[in-house]
């Protein structure tokens, strides 16, 4: 599940940033690029903002994405383009792999490594070290003083894709949906409605890796052309 249904507000183009061109190729087609060559993927479905399904799916039949089944409009929050992603499969049971549309540089081992850890786990995470010194903020005298500085051998970076048995993750959304107190706290990913919905269920972490950026302020777009033009061999003039 290939999840690009937001605006990209950090960013600030005028059109969502999946749709911005990097090294020769929208975000959203390097990301399905990956997952359409990936031997492990049987489909693909797509979550796009409203008003540019079209736009993705001019890009798949272009491109000849042959896995690419569904085109789905997303919805107003991450969560909620989860939930319609959900809502689009059928109910047999299957390995959901759920991935932000710019992170296109996800690699082929991340996908290999989760697609192995879901034949005996239910639910797999994608994390990476931190290498800076993480702490809480709190309130000061003058502005946010340093509250506690939080154990950095012991903290890991969350990234995607995120996978789940699909019977783990919509019984996890099912009851979050249900939660009338769910929106007023809402998850910043899919292993956290997880964590919140279903603490019996382990989340299994993979080793992820420091180029599977997230594609989320101005400079990220640079460093992620950088990092695909190194990863194809055409290094920058
Ligand atoms: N309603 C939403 C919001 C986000 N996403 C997707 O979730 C991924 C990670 O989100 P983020 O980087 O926050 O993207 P945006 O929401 O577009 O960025 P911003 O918060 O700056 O507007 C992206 O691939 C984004 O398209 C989504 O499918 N549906
Ligand atoms: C899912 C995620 O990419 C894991 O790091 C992240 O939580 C998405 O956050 P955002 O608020 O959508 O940028």
């Amino acid at each position: 599940m290939l999840l690009a249904g937001g605006v990209g507000q950090r960013v600030g183009l005028a059109t969502p940033k999946q749709l911005a061109e990097i090294a020769g190729k929208t975000i959203i087609e390097h990301s399905i690029a990956v997952f359409e060559d990936a031997p492990e993927i049987d489909e693909i479905v797509v979550l796009m903002t409203p008003g540019y399904t079209d736009r993705v799916r001019e890009i798949v039949e272009k491109g000849g994405y042959r896995k690419v089944t569904k085109i789905v409009e997303g919805g107003a929050s991450r969560t909620e383009s989860t939930w319609r992603a959900l809502q689009a499969l059928g109910t047999e049971e299957c390995d959901v792999l759920l991935h932000d549309a710019v992170r296109p540089l996800v690699e082929p081992r991340i996908i290999t490594d989760c697609v192995r850890a879901l034949r005996t786990h239910r639910a797999v995470n994608v994390a990476i070290p931190s290498s800076d010194t993480v702490f809480v903020a709190v309130p000061g005298p003058d502005g946010e003083v340093i509250g506690e500085v939080l154990d950095r051998s012991r903290l890991r970076r969350s990234q995607t894709p995120q996978c789940f048995k699909l019977s783990v993750i919509r019984e996890a959304y099912e009851r979050a949906f249900a939660d009338p107190g769910f929106g007023s706290r809402p998850a910043t990913d899919d292993c956290g409605v997880v964590l919140r919905y279903l603490p019996e269920v382990p989340i299994h972490l993979v080793p992820g890796s420091e180029h599977n950026i997230k594609v989320t302020h101005p400079a990220d777009l640079q460093i992620a052309e950088l990092l695909l033009r190194l990863a194809a061999g055409r290094p920058m003039a």
